[in-house]
């Protein structure tokens, strides 16, 4: 018998603002693999990951996790997942540090101080956050995915604001991901320049 897919979302579908969105919406997702969720502004892509995630409920249909229906309860995806949303989830009035301490306490300090090596933030450790500019913001936000080690990541426009440096360190980082047997769900309206991923293409 086939082992059970990594991710299934069956019949899915997602209503916000009382638009009914991703009307009976059905993929799956093997693990080693990165799946480019695609659609114009309002489509849905970030409604979606935020249902994946279980942050929103969905209207009707199923998500499984292993072939374990986890529609009603998404704890057991939520332990295994990083979600990094389109806000990033990172605090203004805290230092570099502080951030990634608080998101992740256990870190030590020398894992620390090698991520924010990879991103060229070390410099930048003991600023705050309301003093960098965009690009070194999404940076900080990104660097729990050195730092926390989870089987998926659900990405949010990852690439806004990096540059060209940055898209690269991230797209490598994605790719050693899914060859350790990671799966990654992102949304982007860029093209991944070195990384090959399945499009899901939601259509508005
Ligand atoms: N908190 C909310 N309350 C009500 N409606 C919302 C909320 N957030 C998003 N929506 C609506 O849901 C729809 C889909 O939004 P979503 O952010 O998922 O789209 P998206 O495809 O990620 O768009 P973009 O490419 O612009 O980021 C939009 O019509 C939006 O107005």
């Amino acid at each position: 018998m086939q082992s059970p897919a990594f991710l299934t979302i069956s019949d899915l579908w997602i209503e916000r603002g009382e638009r009914v969105l991703c009307k009976g919406l059905n993929f799956n997702v093997s693990v080693g693999e990165i799946v480019r969720v695609l659609g114009d502004n309002g489509a849905g892509k970030s409604s979606l990951l935020k249902v994946i995630a279980g942050v929103i409920p969905s209207l009707e249909g199923c998500i499984y996790y292993f072939g374990q229906d986890i529609t009603q309860d998404h704890s057991r995806l939520q332990q295994d997942t990083l979600y990094i949303g389109h806000l990033s989830g990172v605090k203004n009035m805290l230092t570099v540090e502080e951030n990634l301490r608080w998101h992740c306490p256990d870190v030590t300090t020398d894992k620390l101080h090698s991520t924010l090596s990879i991103l060229g933030l070390l410099p930048l450790l003991s600023t705050s956050i309301k003093s960098l500019s965009a690009g070194q913001v999404r940076r900080v936000a990104l660097s729990r995915l050195w730092i926390q080690r989870k089987k998926l990541w659900l990405l949010d426009e990852p690439f806004v604001s990096l540059d060209a440096e940055g898209v690269a360190i991230l797209e490598s980082h994605m790719k050693q991901h899914v060859v350790a047997g990671g799966v990654v769900i992102l949304t982007t309206h860029q093209a991944l320049t070195s990384i090959h991923s399945r499009d899901i293409d939601l259509l508005s």
